[in-house]
C-alpha cells in the first residue's frame, strides 16, 4: 500500500518538473484552466465536457512525454547528434499535432456559444 502510495508522490513530482522547467506546460496548464472557466459560463452539457476533458487530457499527457523524451536525450546525447534533434523534433511534432487537434475540438464547442452570447 506505502508503495502504491508513493507512485502517487513520484508521478506528482513529474508534473511539478514539467510545470517548473517547460514553458509549454506552463502555457497548456493556464490555457486548460481558462477553457475550464469558460466551460462553466457557458454551461457546457455533459457531452461537451466530455470533449473538452478528452482534449485538455491529450495535451498534458503529450507534454509530459514530450517532457520526458527531452530530459532523456539530453541524458543520453548531450552533445549534437542529428538523432538526437530528430527525437526531439518527433516528440514536438506529436504534441503540436494533439494541440491543433484539441483546438479544433474547442474551437467547434466554443465559437457557436460566443455567437449565440453576442447576438
Ligand atoms: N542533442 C541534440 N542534438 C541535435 N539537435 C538537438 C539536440 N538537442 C536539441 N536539438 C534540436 O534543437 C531543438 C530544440 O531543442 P530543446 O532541447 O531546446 O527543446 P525545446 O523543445 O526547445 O525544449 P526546452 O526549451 O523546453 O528545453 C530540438 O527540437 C532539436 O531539433
Amino acid at each position: 500500500m506505502k508503495k502504491f502510495l508513493k507512485g502517487f508522490v513520484y508521478a506528482w513530482q513529474g508534473v511539478i518538473y514539467a510545470f517548473s522547467t517547460q514553458i509549454n506546460f506552463k502555457f497548456h496548464t493556464i490555457s486548460a484552466l481558462l477553457v475550464i472557466m469558460a466551460g462553466y459560463f457557458f454551461e457546457l452539457a455533459l457531452h461537451e465536457w466530455i470533449w473538452i476533458s478528452v482534449s485538455i487530457g491529450l495535451v498534458i499527457i503529450a507534454e509530459l512525454f514530450n517532457t520526458a523524451i527531452e530530459v532523456l536525450v539530453d541524458l543520453v546525447s548531450p552533445d549534437y547528434h542529428p538523432k538526437a534533434g530528430a527525437v526531439k523534433d518527433l516528440a514536438s511534432a506529436g504534441v503540436l499535432l494533439t494541440t491543433l487537434l484539441s483546438a479544433i475540438i474547442g474551437l467547434s464547442i466554443f465559437i457557436p456559444k460566443i455567437i449565440d452570447y453576442a447576438a
